[in-house]
């Protein structure tokens, strides 16, 4: 069946809504757990379920390194190889290659870089990149793009942006119309309203399954970031799912939600909670901080996770933090997850009831600022 995208509710621009894949249902707006290399690192796909998560992120860069794309087909698909059973996104590439590969080459055709395993050489390519995700079996797969650096000045983002709509126009030539597997296209054109309207309407020419915003969070800060989400997300087609790539922290999620993304990912959640950093509804606690050696309270009252409702302390997970016990950093991803999910959970209820301004001057009002 083919990707369907069922608008449940609005309240200002904050959209309630389902995407419909061939493996399941996603209720947006929705976080999506990064699941780089086929695995939510420390975390069992049972688990990563058990947050609320209807859909996880796969690499197509990474994978495609080790074990390698043709591999995992041969094992039976992604799904199969890493256990979850759910809906499946996987990034084209191109980011990744920007930000991990060495020794990069860009032109027209695609990217030869140097591997950040070990060195060996390889090409992404639209072509590629749709062949990859198709040999993962992925249920929603992503246009081979460029995401300029910023700052960068208007005429290297339009000319990065014009390239990575040709990119788009082959990937959907490559991808095709597979009834049981979708192809998103990504709106680049940095900071510029101009660049990005003409963006979305390439994209809109080209025709996609969704639409995703690319080319933000990395490094124009949240201010600069919600003022391209004041715009962006009303220039893509409404009657699909809006995608903001890499985002976010808690509040830079509440506020592409707001302003009317559907759909999110983002790293923070898991990679802060190996390093220790628990999110609360009160804001971030780092449990290296000594402060925490004595205290006996849960790290979140009223969390249902296993740090918080499984009788552990505040003064045992800096314990197993401090002392790179494994539990610390598994501990704090599977909390940080439920944070995250209930999180998404909550914006669902209050766009559903019509009170998300409401809602939304609760979540600021709870936040004290820095490290609890
Ligand atoms: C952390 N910030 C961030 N910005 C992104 C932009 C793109 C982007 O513009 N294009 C693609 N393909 N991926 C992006 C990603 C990776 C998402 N998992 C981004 N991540
Ligand atoms: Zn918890």
């Amino acid at each position: 069946m083919a990707l369907t995208f069922d608008l449940k509710a609005t309240d200002g621009a904050a959209r309630l809504g389902e995407v419909g894949t061939a493996r399941g249902v996603v209720r947006t707006p929705a976080f999506m757990p990064v699941g780089t290399a086929g695995t939510v690192k420390g975390m069992l796909p049972g688990q990563v379920r058990g947050t609320g998560a209807d859909i996880v992120l796969g690499n197509t860069y990474h994978l495609m390194l080790r074990p390698g794309a043709e591999r995992v087909a041969r094992l039976g698909g992604l799904h199969r190889f890493s256990g979850w059973e759910g809906p499946i996104l996987t990034d084209s590439g191109g980011f990744q290659v920007m930000s991990l590969a060495g020794l990069r080459k860009i032109t027209e055709e695609g990217v030869r870089f140097a591997s950040h395993v070990d060195g060996t050489r390889h090409f992404l390519s639209p072509e590629r990149s749709m062949e990859i995700q198709a040999l993962l079996g992925s249920d929603i797969a992503m246009c081979f793009d460029e995401c300029p650096a910023l700052p960068a000045g208007r005429d290297r983002i339009a000319a990065s942006m014009e390239m990575s709509m040709r990119w788009a126009a082959r990937s959907r030539e490559a991808f095709g119309h597979p009834g049981d597997r979708a192809l998103f296209g990504i709106q680049q054109g940095g900071l510029e309203e101009d660049l990005r309207r003409e963006s979305a309407e390439r994209l809109r020419e080209i025709g996609f399954e969704g639409y995703a915003v690319g080319g933000l969070a990395v490094g124009e800060g949240q201010e600069a970031m919600f003022g391209v989400l004041d715009h962006a997300p009303a220039q893509l087609p409404a009657n699909r799912p809006r995608y903001l790539m890499g985002v976010g922290k808690p509040d830079d999620v509440v506020g592409a939600v707001k302003r009317g993304i559907d759909m999110m990912d983002c790293v923070l959640p898991t990679r802060s909670g190996r390093t220790g950093q628990g999110w609360t509804a009160r804001g971030m606690v780092n449990l290296r901080n000594a402060r925490h050696r004595d205290d006996p309270r849960p790290l979140e009252e009223g969390c249902p996770c296993p740090a918080c409702a499984g009788g552990y302390s505040r003064a045992f997970l800096h314990h197993v933090v401090r002392s790179k016990e494994m539990i610390g950093g598994m501990l704090l991803t599977w909390h940080n997850l439920t944070y995250y999910g209930r999180l998404m959970a909550a914006m669902r209820g209050a766009i559903g009831a019509g009170r998300f301004a409401d809602w939304e001057r609760g979540f600021h009002a709870r936040r004290a600022e820095g490290d609890l």
